[in-house]
């Protein structure tokens, strides 16, 4: 800061006695500061004397360091002495080495550069040319050429400096000059490049200014466009504020009917998710359904070689039987002779005792008569010896002594006969004994056969029994995949007094397949001619089962117990009975004391179950309830009163539950409390006596389970319901000879099925528009009928030719049924999480 001040002193016209002109101040500040760059504020721009920013610029000059090098201190340091400017100086001068007195004395001082005297006294150039001397008076001459000494070396140190400077100025200047040439001619160069590209933007310019021209002649015409169309725009405006006012009225209805839309497609949206999943569901239930198909046909296959080896079976038991009963009479036929021999030896060895006892007595007869013979000997010996005795009794003695011996030797004879006899009758038993012994051994084989062909017989029926278990399993699988409804036909034997009446054509319309394919599944129908001339005819029918008449309740329930099992699974099960009126659709569901029908045995099935799932920690709480459906009202059968006068409205929820308002609910526990309900219901129900039934249900009556089960150990549960409804039946009013309050009835219930029939149209036709609310019938069997409930229908038919066109209208309405395609049924089950 010092040094500019000071510096800034040097008059702007040159350093008076430096020879140097000096063009402005900044050079000489230049030299001073910085003696081997010009500064940033020369005509060359700024440059860092460091010599790492050496590098070559084409467009800068560089300058040598050498020439204008400033002189190192080392190089310019002279001795300790002669530094100082003033007199004070001159005077500590003074005791210097070099000091001497006259110029020539100055020569072997060493000479200070500018620098040095500058850093040392701090004074300026100025200071240095105005310096004056002033010496009092009597100074001696030697005293002030003494004093003028430093002063003149610093005039000399400043005039080197000045003439350095003034060379390095001229080096500058001199490249400078070359720098300057040469940006003259980049100049050139440059100006005739600019001149080259002015020309160029120059006819640039006059082609935008033809292309603006002709813009602006196209923004003319647009102007006037847009003015024309601005004109038409403001008329249609108008026209448009009109048609607005009517479109806002359009538009709420647009809204409306967009809202309405975007619900409804929402909800397509859905369905087709819903669709989408069904697919990929159906999909996989599908390969699912084939693969069980082939098991199916599989186990048929089984099915038929177990049912073959049972009847292979069976036919060599039968044989085997006829042979164990030939055995056995030959057995008993043996027996008897054994028994026979065997008294015959006791009557042989009686009469052997009674010979032996006959033989000791002959004997002690014989011994005692040789006694008597010897005794008479003797005594003819003593008579002839006395010489006396008469000859009459001699000869009377011998001829008794004859006697005697031949009767002895008859009976050796005898007994030599019967010893014959006894060995015979030994001979005899023993052969008699050894048949028994053999004919035992051979029973006691054929004992052994009839054993093992009956344990073969009981596992070929084991077999049998778990195929048709498995068969049955699959067929509800396959039921449950189709997700159709099931239809169970179910043909009533002819009854005593419809064979009895011989107003009734009792003959059998109807014929069941004996072997095949349909066993089991079909049915025939002839309708007998007319008298037009019809022609009888016979349709043929098949369904997922048909119980011909003499098939018992025991195993009509055994087809269905799986069904009612899915009930306590968690599923809505709905078993109904259509038909006739007098078909025995109250029979097939409830049945008799001796003979119990679907509900009670249902009822006795699940409570039996839900004891046995006790033991796996499930828990069931069930609840009854019962309606009738009579003339299009509800009644609750289980309310404690005769008519409690109560409107009951049926509704589902979302998950297809349906609730009626108002019924009466109780929790059952056991089968006996259900018999109780059912009694009760009964007793309510509208029955009444018709002309082709006495005991016919005027109503449809509905038995809802509500099962909810939950596992104690696992937390997980089950909610089913079972709904077993026995349906008013159709009855043809004319032949039914309903008048009044039955007739009335009957058209109510004709109504109702009737709705039933389209419902079922409907849903087989996959109809968008399904009626459920034409009756209050279909509308309880909704979610039976077209949601997800497992739903199996009895189709009741009577036997007979009389009611041949009824039987066709029913199993007409069968197939149809069977055809319907409900949800795939779900169950709901709630597992608990981890
Ligand atoms: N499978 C069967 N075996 C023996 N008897 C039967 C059978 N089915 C029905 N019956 C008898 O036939 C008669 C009529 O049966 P049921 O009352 O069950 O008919 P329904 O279809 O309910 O008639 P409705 O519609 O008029 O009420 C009854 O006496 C019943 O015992």
């Amino acid at each position: 800061m010092m040094d500019e001040r000071r510096e800034s002193r040097i008059p702007r016209s040159g350093i008076p006695g430096a020879g140097v002109p000096a063009p402005t101040a900044k050079p000489l500040e230049t030299s001073r500061t910085a003696n081997v760059a010009p500064t940033a504020s020369g005509p060359l721009g700024k440059r860092k004397a460091d010599a790492t920013d050496a590098a070559p610029d084409n467009k800068r000059p560089t300058f040598s360091s050498g020439a204008g090098a400033r002189p190192t201190r080392s190089n310019t340091t002279g001795g300790a002495g002669g530094r100082t400017t003033s007199l004070q100086g001159a005077t500590s001068a003074r005791t210097g080495p070099s000091a001497g007195v006259g110029g020539s004395e100055l020569g072997p001082i060493a000479e200070e550069t500018w620098d040095d005297i500058r850093d040392k006294t701090g004074q300026g150039v100025d200071d240095v040319l105005n310096k004056k001397l002033s010496f009092p008076k009597g100074t001696k001459p030697e005293r002030k050429v003494e004093a003028f000494v430093p002063l003149v070396k610093e005039l000399k140190a400043l005039g080197r400096h000045l003439h350095s400077s003034s060379q390095r100025l001229e080096l500058d200047v001199e490249q400078w000059k070359r720098h300057s040439a040469e940006l003259s001619t980049a100049a050139e160069a440059e100006r005739k490049e600019w001149n080259a590209k002015q020309e160029e933007v120059a006819a640039q310019m006059t082609q935008i200014r033809e292309l603006l021209e002709m813009q602006e002649q196209q923004n003319k015409q647009l102007e006037a466009d847009v003015k024309a169309g601005e004109e038409s725009l403001a008329a249609k405006e108008a026209a448009l504020a009109a048609v607005q006012g009517k479109l806002e009225g359009v538009q709420g209805e647009v809204d409306r009917t967009t809202k309405a839309l975007e619900e409804r497609e929402a909800k397509i949206r859905e369905m087709e998710d819903v669709v989408r999943t069904g697919q990929k569901y159906s999909t996989t239930l599908q390969s699912y359904n084939t693969s069980l198909q082939a098991d199916l046909t599989a186990e048929k296959a089984r099915r038929d070689e177990v049912q073959k080896a049972k009847d292979e079976l069976q036919g060599q038991a039968a044989e085997l039987g006829g042979k164990v009963r030939s055995l056995e009479q030959l057995l008993a036929y043996e027996r008897e002779q054994v028994t026979k021999l065997r008294e015959e030896r006791e009557a042989a060895t009686r009469d052997l005792a009674m010979l032996r006892a006959d033989l000791d007595n002959t004997r002690q007869e014989r011994e005692r008569a040789v006694a008597d013979a010897a005794k008479a000997k003797e005594d003819m010996e003593r008579l002839r010896a006395v010489g006396g005795k008469s000859l009459e009794t001699l000869e009377a003695l011998n001829n008794d002594k004859a006697t005697m011996e031949a009767q002895l030797s008859m009976q050796i004879k005898t007994i030599a006969s019967m010893r014959e006899e006894l060995a015979g009758a030994k001979e005899g038993r023993a052969m008699a004994d050894a048949m028994a012994d053999s004919r035992a051994a051979q029973i006691t084989e054929l004992k052994a056969q009839v054993e093992s062909l009956q344990s073969s017989l009981a596992d070929a029926e084991k077999r049998v029994y778990a195929g048709e278990l498995i068969r049955r399993k699959l067929h509800n699988i396959i039921q449950d995949l189709k997700g159709n409804i099931r239809v169970y036909c179910r043909v009533r034997p002819v009854s005593a007094a419809e064979a009895a009446d011989p107003a009734h054509d009792s003959e059998m319309s109807l014929d069941f397949p004996t072997s095949g394919d349909l066993l089991g599944r079909g049915l025939s129908v002839v309708v007998p001619g007319n008298l037009t001339g019809q022609a009888p005819q016979k349709h043929q029918f098949a369904f997922d089962r048909v119980f011909s008449p003499g098939t018992g309740q025991e195993m009509v329930f055994d087809e269905i117990s799986e069904l009612v099992q899915s009930a306590l699974d968690g599923h809505k099960v709905c078993i109904f009975a259509y038909g006739q009126t007098g078909s025995g659709k109250t029979y097939t569901m409830l049945g008799s004391r001796d003979q119990p029908g679907v509900i009670p045995r249902a009822m006795q099935q699940i409570f039996t179950s839900g004891q046995k799932l006790a033991a796996q920690d499930w828990r069931f709480n069930m609840q009854a309830s019962m309606l009738e459906i009579y003339n299009e009202d509800i009644r609750d059968l289980l309310s404690r009163k005769k008519d409690d006068g109560k409107k009951h409205n049926v509704t589902h929820d979302s998950n297809g539950v349906t609730n009626v308002s108002d019924m009466t609910m109780v929790d059952v526990n056991r089968p006996e409390a259900v018999e109780q309900l059912l009694a009760q219901a009964m007793e309510k129900r509208t029955v009444g006596c018709t002309h082709l039934n006495e005991q016919s249900s005027r109503s449809h009556m509905v038995f809802t389970m509500r099962i909810e089960g939950d596992n104690t150990a696992t937390g997980a549960k089950v909610s089913g319901v079972l709904n077993l409804i026995d349906l008013a039946g159709s009855e043809r009013v004319k032949e039914s000879g309903a008048t009044g309050q039955r007739l009335k009835e009957a058209q109510a219930i004709n109504k109702s099925l009737s709705a039933l029939g389209d419902v079922i149209m409907a849903l087989a036709n996959k109809q968008e528009h399904v009626p459920f609310r034409n009756s209050k019938l279909t509308y309880l069997l909704q979610p039976c009928l077209g949601g997800d409930s497992k739903t199996l229908m009895f189709l009741n038919v009577a036997p007979t030719r009389e009611f041949a066109h009824e039987s066709m209208c029913s199993l007409r309405f069968g197939s149809k049924v069977n055809a319907c395609e409900i949800n795939v049924p779900k169950k709901n089950v709630v597992v608990p999480r981890g």
